[in-house]
């Protein structure tokens, strides 16, 4: 796959606090490739070291084949976490001059702007004064400012906060369509689920340095062991002594058991025995949703497998 985005090493202290220890990773053309943490792990000053709002202590940020200061920065949109868009200015206007900041034709800008505002449930919004819209009207029109310009790699910094679940449906729909047109993006988002469901590949970082790289399927094989959850009531101590058990959590007669890497789940439920209390019982895969808990959290499940996965 023909990589967009190549970050080597990255290094970056503030004062005496070295908040990125070495970062690296790609992002690939066409590819959605998820960048997540806890807060505070290290993501956005890695997106603002890529940007060139800041440069690394150590290491490099290439974009096909240049560095730093040479990247043309017209081919890459961004949509930083902080919002904020020109209060009493049309909407249009505001469009126009983000293409314009980024060199794209105005006719071109004006036919794309239009496309996304009907795209993203704004049509015949183009001439109302951006002060008039809400929050989320707002971030659907910085999303278009960061897209007029057709950029070939998109970096989206918490673009699904603050909106309704439609129009974070919609905002996946889009983000989606453009990565399947080519473009490279790069996604930092705390909605695992929209991560599970969208990325091709992640990057988790803690602390400043990498847990997790690689795509979707393999972190899931890697990382999402089983888990049954048993509806009965059950010693806990019971339940901990069973075999593959790494872990039982309980809360009323709901049991959920973390079972070991290796589990064969039919050979696992075959053993079970029958002096258990189950009168509901389901086998599943933890969520990327916990894998992240389980990290930030320093709990055992990434230790388990190993810390880290190129
Ligand atoms: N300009 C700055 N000066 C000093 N420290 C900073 C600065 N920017 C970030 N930091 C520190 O760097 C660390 C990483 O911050 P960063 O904003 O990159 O985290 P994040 O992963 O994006 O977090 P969040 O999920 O909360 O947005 C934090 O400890 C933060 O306090």
């Amino acid at each position: 796959m023909e990589k967009a985005l190549s970050v080597k090493n990255i290094q970056k202290s503030f004062k005496s606090t070295k908040v990125l220890k070495g970062i690296s990773f790609d992002v690939h053309k066409g590819e959605i490739m998820a960048i997540l943490g806890p807060n505070g792990a290290g993501k956005s000053t890695t997106i603002r070291n890529i940007m060139g709002i800041m440069y690394p202590d150590e290491g490099n940020v290439t974009f096909h084949g240049h560095n730093g200061s040479d990247i043309p920065r017209h081919k890459i949109g961004y949509l930083p976490e902080e919002r904020g868009l020109y209060k009493n200015v049309k909407v249009m206007d505001v469009l126009l001059y983000f293409a314009s900041l980024k060199d794209y034709p105005k006719e071109k800008a004006k036919k794309r702007a239009l496309y996304y505002l009907e795209r993203l449930g704004l049509k015949g919004k183009e001439n109302v004064s951006v002060e008039e819209l809400s929050k989320g009207m707002g971030q659907k029109v910085q999303f278009i400012g960061s897209i007029i310009h057709e950029p070939e790699l998109l970096i989206l910094d918490e673009p699904f906060s603050g909106l309704d679940p439609v129009s974070q449906d919609v905002f996946k729909h889009e983000i989606k369509e453009l990565a399947n047109n080519g473009t490279a993006i790069l996604l930092s988002s705390h909605q695992m689920n929209l991560v599970e469901e969208m990325c091709d590949r992640l990057f988790m970082i803690n602390k400043g340095e990498k847990v997790i790289y690689g795509s979707m399927d393999d972190v899931k094989r890697e990382y999402a062991n089983f888990k049954c959850t048993i509806r009965g009531r059950n010693e806990v101590a019971t339940l901990e002594g069973l075999p593959e058990v790494t872990r039982v959590e309980q809360s009323g007669d709901i049991s959920v058991l973390y079972l070991t890497h290796d589990v064969q789940a039919t050979n696992w439920l075959k053993q079970l025995p029958e002096s258990l209390d189950v009168q509901e019982l389901s086998v599943d895969r933890v969520s990327l949703h916990e894998i992240f808990v389980d990290i930030a959290t320093d709990q055992s499940l990434a230790e388990e497998v190993g810390a880290t996965h190129a």
